[in-house]
């Protein structure tokens, strides 16, 4: 049991490879993640986070290998997965001069979403987030934290049981940090969620679970506790197995 839920595997990825043209971006990974787990997926720059959660995503195909969401193959049910999964990309693609509420209608209405249902899983997304005060705004006119909510507001607004978060914090500010992890943290109580990050507080501060990648290559699974063994901090343990 995890979380008090089922230990059923949310993510299941075995063997997994992607090449850019002669680079193993991500070379042969293996690994699952339980029903209500909340990862955090670390790894240095171009270490294979972004590419895996693509994959994961439905966005880009693997070379090799197999990745399932819900238990639904990313290659041949990748409609089923879209609708298990609300992704946050790490550019966060946002069209600025749409208002909050009608971006969240159209990314709505992406998922079949309409009518009176629709408007009233906006409204419910927008307090989630807290965008309540900004939800008038166009979104080229929010600060980065509140487009953050915005790219948050949209992957939640079909309730998936899967978050994947592409570096959710990074460029926040530390109130907006603060802020925003602690709403990866509550919407991650009844979700399964795996995000990347380089900020290693954050990882103490919202994972269950750690899986480290360097090179292409999973270098780490564990709870922080295990991989923390020794008394060593999480920043040491990631140094040394991706120096
Ligand atoms: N479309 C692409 N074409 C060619 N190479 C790519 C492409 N996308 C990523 N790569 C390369 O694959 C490797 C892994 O990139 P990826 O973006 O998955 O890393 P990352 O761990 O997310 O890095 P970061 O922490 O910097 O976001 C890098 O060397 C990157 O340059």
């Amino acid at each position: 049991m995890v979380n008090g839920l089922s230990t059923k595997m949310s993510i299941k990825i075995q063997n997994l490879s992607k090449v850019y043209g002669t680079q193993r971006a991500v070379d042969d990974i293996s690994f699952e993640v339980a029903k209500g787990e909340i990862v955090g997926f670390l790894g240095p720059n171009g270490a294979g986070k972004s590419t895996t959660m693509k994959i994961l995503t439905g966005y880009l195909p693997a070379t090799d290998g197999s990745a399932e969401v819900n238990g639904f193959d990313v290659k041949t049910l990748p409609m089923q997965v879209k609708s298990s999964i609300g992704y946050l990309p790490e550019h966060n693609p946002l069209y600025l001069d749409m208002y909050v509420r009608e971006f969240l209608e159209f990314a709505g209405s992406l998922y079949g979403l309409k009518g009176k249902t629709l408007q009233i899983k906006v409204a419910e997304t927008i307090e989630m987030v807290g965008l309540g005060l900004e939800k008038h705004k166009k979104i080229g006119q929010l600060s980065k934290g509140y487009r953050q909510r915005v790219g948050l507001a949209q992957a939640l607004i079909h309730n998936p049981d899967v978050l994947i978060l592409d570096e959710p914090t990074t460029g926040l500010d530390p109130n907006q940090l603060v802020e925003i992890r602690e709403l990866i943290k509550s919407v991650g109580r009844n979700k399964t969620v795996i995000f990347s990050t380089h900020i290693m507080q954050e990882v103490e501060a919202i994972c269950d679970r750690v899986v480290i990648i360097n090179r292409g290559k999973i270098v780490a699974n564990g709870t922080l506790s295990e991989l923390k063994q020794g008394g060593k901090g999480i920043e040491d343990v990631f140094r040394e197995l991706t120096a």
